[in-house]
């Protein structure tokens, strides 16, 4: 007998039960526990008597006396939004700068701008900001990247405590090629007081919200920080997030700054900072045997195709990754991505995969007179990457990232009715309001969820059964 419900959502209900399979239901029935989990998932049958059907269910699970919630037929239930790699501090000037590629935009807007952060007045103003403009789109988990600073970096996670999101959090190491002085003096300064950061969280107030260990990336870390870094983790069982081979110039980069090392991959495994807790945001110009290490290490991979079309990096090649069984998930990289949505970031994703089998088809053409085919990125494939595909990859995936039974309730109630929209309704229709018709079925629904909404048509998120918005 599954536990008991307080509150039951009949409607449709759309989740991933892995990276090929899409489970919509198209009227289902969820139970919540007062606890906040998913009591129970199941589907009606359509042609029948939906309120008798409903009753039966719930009767089955003990739960006549549930609060019962009947969506219309505009609206979507969908797993909380998992947004694998973002910039808390880079809220500030998201939307600009994308004329510089990576390395002169961090110099130019990107350091300077995170050096504010030296004041806790700067941090409280912005965070919070930050924060409920992510919960806003969705985003019911994030893997946060704060700055060097420890007081600024605890005020990023008390706000995400305080707002109810369920966050990863890290203090920025960085102890060499930081422009505008922002830099820490040493390893040996970086790595107290990213000690300092851990022991702070023996008073966050939420047991979602937990510490990363955020190495820049091998540019900005001397292979003494690095080394330590990885071992700081491995000894508190602590999940890492840096970057990887995201621009050509960085790669080049990388390559002189650690000649022993085999590629950029290499460089993060010798100094014990890839493993199964590893998160490397981008990797857009590995190679195949950078791949082979990923996959072997365990680590997994952001994909943050909205940033990469930002700052010029390139097009990633996800569904290597994904043939090569490696983890994927995906992240917006504000302020390298223009938005905090994981829905654009859904939609850019398969915008990217359609331009890496652009470039596959010319390379085909060329060589042998006929394509190749490439296998563009599916919505189902996206809708599973921005959902289980993070969880798998931040390795909570037995909390949240579906809607199977025991995991908390994560979730979005999306309205796709464009006449609800603002006050007027009709009147203050926008190129990005979805209208919905009456030939639309569950599955157009949710295309044009991904393709044509905005935040606006989020209107309730839950994180472990609380509504945070
Ligand atoms: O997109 C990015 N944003 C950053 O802040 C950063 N730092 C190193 N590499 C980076 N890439
Ligand atoms: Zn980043």
């Amino acid at each position: 007998m599954s536990p008991v419900a307080v509150t039951v959502f009949v409607g449709t209900i759309v989740h991933s039960r892995s990276l090929t399979e899409l489970e919509i239901l198209s009227p289902g029935v969820l139970g919540v526990t007062a606890g906040g989990k998913v009591a129970f998932l199941e589907s009606l049958s359509s042609d029948s008597d939906r309120d008798a059907s409903t009753t039966k269910i719930l009767q089955a699970h003990g739960s006549e006396k549930a609060h019962v919630r009947k969506l219309s037929p505009h609206t979507l239930l969908l797993p909380g939004l998992i947004d694998t790699h973002v910039h808390a501090p880079q809220y500030a000037f998201t939307g600009t700068g994308y004329t510089l590629p990576l390395l002169n935009w961090l110099e130019k807007y990107t350091f300077p701008q995170e050096k504010r952060f030296a004041s806790t007045t700067h941090a409280e103003t912005l965070y919070p900001k930050a924060v409920s403009r992510s919960l806003r789109c969705g985003t019911t988990t994030a893997a946060w990247y704060g700055t060097l600073h420890v007081p600024a970096t605890k005020i990023l996670a008390q706000t995400c405590a305080r707002l109810g999101q369920r966050a990863f959090v890290g203090k920025v190491c960085m102890d060499r090629n930081g422009g505008d002085g922002y830099v820490e003096e040493n390893a040996a300064d970086s790595l107290q007081t990213t000690q300092e950061f851990l022991d702070s969280f023996e008073k966050i107030e939420s047991d979602r919200v937990k510490p990363i260990i955020t190495p820049r990336f091998a540019i900005s870390c001397t292979p003494e920080l690095l080394r330590g870094l990885g071992d700081m983790a491995e000894k508190n069982s602590l999940p890492i997030q840096t970057h990887c081979s995201e621009n050509a110039a960085e790669c080049a980069f990388v390559q002189e700054l650690f000649p022993e090392s085999k590629n950029y991959v290499d460089v993060y495994a010798q100094h014990n900072l890839l493993n199964p807790r590893t998160i490397l945001a981008h990797c857009v110009h590995l190679s195949d045997a950078e791949r082979k290490a990923l996959r072997k290490s365990g680590a997994g991979v952001s994909h943050c195709p909205v940033s990469n079309f930002g700052l010029d990096s390139g097009a990633c090649d996800v569904r290597a990754l994904l043939d090569e069984q490696c983890k994927v998930g995906l992240g917006t990289d504000v302020a390298g991505g223009w938005s905090m949505s994981i829905v654009e970031a859904m939609r850019s994703a398969i915008i990217a995969s359609r331009v890496v089998g652009f470039g596959k088809r010319e390379v085909a053409k060329i060589q042998d007179g006929h394509t190749t085919a490439h296998k563009t990125l599916s919505l189902a494939e996206v809708f599973y990457l921005a959902t289980l595909g993070g969880a798998e990859l931040l390795n909570i995936q037995q909390s949240t990232g579906n809607f199977m039974r025991g995991k908390e309730f994560d979730a979005l109630v999306v309205d796709l009715d464009a006449s609800t929209i603002g006050q007027g309704g009709k009147e203050e229709l926008g190129t990005r309001t979805v209208e919905v018709f009456d030939h639309d079925d569950a599955a157009a629904m949710l295309e044009k969820f991904v393709f044509v909404s905005d935040d606006r048509n989020i209107r309730e998120v839950y994180v472990a059964g609380s509504k945070v918005i």
